[in-house]
């Protein structure tokens, strides 16, 4: 799965009846997922990853910029084969299985609602796929006539992705998948998507505020700001090794991920997706910008591999590879007493 200088531009409603403004969701997106590869994708809240991910999934068409599966421009094909494909191909997991599945069908349908729809066997195998999916999720055979409200948080997400899983995709987006879901099945449901990746050699994208979830789960991570993605770097590496400085500051606020834990203090709040400062995103609130960063985004600096694992940040004052979190913290305290 390839996106291309993707943009979405959403219109919304921001001052009365009569006033809309463009939202600047996503802004020249590249990314490339291989087979059975994860992908963690982080940022703030508000940063674009949700429309990443529904880019990614053939949910919602850029604005502009081309969405390639297996090499076919997802939005250049016919409406049946682009309903074929995104149908098959792709599932997606979404953040509240209480919102996500319909909650007057019981589990037996809603896994049988995409067989249907795509004619996938006979009425019987049908059937037994259902008893399969359920199975690879998790789920006792019982559970098959429950209605998704007379089951619990994190088996209601199990049939979330058991609906994802029952085309056999290729891809899978999952945003947010546990976030609604109590601490106490967290774990299990990350644990099962771990395990489901490997046992059908899944690709995945996985979204999600906790950067812990995301190392773990993720061999590529790639940082979002303003509707940019700004760095992508191998999961060990980004987490120790990030070279732009949002991605520094972003991770010096996680506990438990670098100790100890000094958070980089940035200058004033997050701006408007209505109106993102010029050049850089980030340089309204980064204690490195200057002109530079004003006048111009800078091209991706990649270290020279094309391979998974490079590491590629977009930055004019990228931190250096030996600067440590306390260097970083200095310097961005005395900007700000500057200012
Ligand atoms: N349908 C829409 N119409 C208008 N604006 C939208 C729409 N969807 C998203 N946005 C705006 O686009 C920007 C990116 O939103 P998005 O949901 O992709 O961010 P996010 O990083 O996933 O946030 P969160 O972590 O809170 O889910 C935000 O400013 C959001 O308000």
């Amino acid at each position: 799965m390839t996106v291309r200088d993707a943009h979405m531009v959403y219109s919304a409603r921001t001052g009365g009846l009569f006033r809309s403004d463009r939202v600047y969701a996503l802004t020249g997106a590249d990314l490339t997922v291989a087979p059975r590869e994860t992908v963690g994708v982080v940022g703030e809240s508000g940063c674009g990853k949700s429309t990443l991910a529904r880019v990614l999934v053939g949910v919602e068409r850029p604005t502009s910029g081309t969405v390639a599966y297996r090499g076919r421009d997802l939005w250049a094909m016919g409406a049946a084969e682009r309903r074929e494909t995104i149908g098959t191909r792709l599932g997606m997991i979404f953040q509240d299985p209480a919102t996500a599945l319909n909650r007057r069908l019981p589990v037996r349908r809603v896994l049988r609602d995409p067989l249907d729809v795509h004619r996938r066997g006979t009425p019987a195998q049908r059937e037994e796929r259902v008893r399969e999916l359920m199975s690879l999720v998790g789920l006792p055979p019982w559970l098959a006539d429950a209605l998704p409200g007379q089951l619990s948080g994190g088996q209601r997400q199990r049939v979330a992705i058991a609906r994802a899983l029952a085309l056999e995709p290729e891809l899978v987006i999952a945003d947010e998948p546990t976030s609604a879901l109590d601490v106490s099945v967290r774990a299990q449901i990350l644990n099962l998507l771990l395990d489901l990746k490997e046992r059908l050699g899944l690709a995945l994208v996985f979204v999600s505020h906790d950067i812990q979830t995301v190392r773990r789960m993720s061999d590529r991570v790639i940082t979002m700001y303003l509707g940019r993605i700004v760095e992508e770097a191998p999961a060990g590496e980004i987490t120790t090794r990030a070279r732009h400085p949002y991605t520094r500051a972003l991770f010096s606020a996680t506990p438990g991920l670098l100790d100890p834990i000094e958070p980089i203090p940035l200058a004033g709040p997050v701006p408007s997706a209505v109106r993102p400062p010029s050049g850089c995103p980030f340089r309204t609130r980064c204690w490195k910008a200057d002109e530079t960063c004003a006048a111009s985004m800078p091209d991706f600096v990649a270290d020279g591999r094309e391979t998974p694992d490079v590491h590629r940040f977009r930055c004019h004052h990228p931190v250096g590879e030996t600067e440590s979190t306390t260097d970083l913290v200095a310097q961005a305290t005395s900007s700000k007493e500057r200012t």
